[in-house]
């Protein structure tokens, strides 16, 4: 086969079944060059922790994509927060980061619960009770209640998912995934935008709270709705293909789906298994603010690493039994949120909508199998799903 150096990650049959390419890139060493992008790859727990929380030497603000921002157009204004490095990164962060924080969260607990059993008794009314749980559960509950938590009309929430899955295509080569998509990029992103702007969205949601804040001076008003904007690229795509990785896991370990059942205070905790065994988010990238020497090898100033996040969340020098999915497990410190000063800001959303999702699920359901072959969804970051059919039984 091929030199690993030759390796294109970014190629379908890797986004497809991505673990045999992790395994070779773990085993060639710490850093292994791939010289189809001249960027030096990180597959390794070690590394990839060690790059994510040393953002002097690897920074955000060039983009996290393959793209440098300092010698090529970003496709779109960058984040405020994920394309940038402190100072300019502190004050959008700490806006988020209150409004998302768990305490901020407890107001949506109850109505996320009502409509998580609301979906649930949906799809135990399918007759047979067969149904695609990608799209009845994972896609459906995220949309019902995520916009609204963000304060968006009712119009044009079919969006939401391209726009998402664009932006993180983006952050790959220009391969065949981005080209389907750029007859559409200023169409979308007009409207996403345009969703962001302060009469667009409710008064009491995360959209509000973010303009309140530039009101209060925490932020400008200029900034106010790219702060909106990085909720809506960031906060959709992620948790519906992390519940369908939460699904799928359960799906395929029917043990673990009892012990669910008999401890549904297991689900947190179970939602991080998830996240670590499957990885939503892949890969994405840093800049060398100079030159640096990781493990051995010289990295330039200005080169690129790529992180394999989820190899890292299965390096065996990490995680005993990695390719377990096991409730029994810690997986605390895994590094599928990222890890140090842009750790996932929206991690607490996300588990609230997997708690309270998987939960309504377990005492409703006393059996979940795959009714047929998953389908894959392929993205150049994200692990991603078109279709998980299963076959349930009441509890
Ligand atoms: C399973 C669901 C999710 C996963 C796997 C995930 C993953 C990640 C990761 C790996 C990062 C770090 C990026 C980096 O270091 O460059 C991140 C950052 C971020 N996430 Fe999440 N995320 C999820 C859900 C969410 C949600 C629901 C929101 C919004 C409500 C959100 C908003 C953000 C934002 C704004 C950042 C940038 C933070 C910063 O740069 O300071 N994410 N996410
Ligand atoms: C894993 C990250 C790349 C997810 C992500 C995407 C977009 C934004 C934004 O701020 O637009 C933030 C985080």
């Amino acid at each position: 086969s091929p030199p690993i150096s030759d390796a294109d990650p970014f190629a379908a049959e890797h986004l497809e079944h991505p673990e045999p390419l992790h395994r070779r890139l773990r085993e060639a060493g710490p850093v292994v060059r791939l010289s189809r992008y001249d960027v030096h790859a990180l597959a390794r727990y070690q590394e990839v922790r060690a790059a994510l929380v040393d953002w002097q030497t690897f920074q955000s603000g060039a983009g996290v994509g393959l793209a440098d921002f300092r010698h090529e157009k970003p496709w779109r204004p960058p984040s405020l927060l994920l394309e940038a490095d402190p100072p300019h990164h502190d004050a959008p962060r700490r806006v988020l980061r209150e409004i998302l924080a768990p305490l901020a969260l407890r107001r949506l607990r109850e109505t996320w619960q009502t409509v998580a059993e609301e979906v649930v008794e949906t799809v135990l009314a399918e007759p047979g009770r067969e149904f695609d749980a990608f799209e009845a559960l994972a896609k459906a509950f995220p949309l019902r209640v995520f916009p609204d938590a963000v304060g968006l009309g009712p119009q044009g929430r079919e969006d939401l998912l391209p726009y998402g899955n664009m932006a993180f295509n983006a952050f790959g080569p220009r391969n065949a995934l981005v080209e389907a998509d750029a007859h559409r990029v200023g169409d979308l992103s007009a409207r996403v935008n345009a969703r962001c702007a302060r009469e667009a969205l409710s008064e009491d949601g995360f959209g509000a709270r973010i303009w309140a804040a530039a009101d209060r001076g925490d932020l400008t008003h200029a900034q106010a709705p790219l702060v909106v904007r990085s909720l809506l690229t960031a906060g959709v795509d992620t948790t519906v293909h992390g519940l369908a990785a939460a699904l799928y896991a359960f799906a395929t370990h029917p043990q673990e789906w009892q012990r669910l059942r008999a401890r549904p205070e297991l689900a947190r905790v179970a939602f991080d298994e998830a996240v670590r065994w499957q990885s939503p988010v892949q890969t994405f990238f840093r800049t060398a603010t100079t030159d640096v020497d990781v493990a051995g090898t010289r990295i330039r100033e200005g080169g690129k690493i790529l992180m394999f996040l989820g190899s890292a969340n299965r390096d065996p020098e990490r995680w005993p039994d990695p390719d377990r999915f096991d409730l029994t497990r810690d997986p605390s410190g895994h590094v599928g949120f990222g890890m140090g000063i842009h750790q996932c800001v929206g991690q607490h959303v996300a588990r609230l909508e997997a708690e309270t999702l998987l939960t309504a699920l377990a005492r409703r359901v006393g059996h979940l199998e795959l009714a047929g072959e998953p389908r894959r969804h392929l993205n150049n970051t994200l692990r991603s799903w078109a279709s998980l059919p299963v076959r349930i039984r009441p509890a």
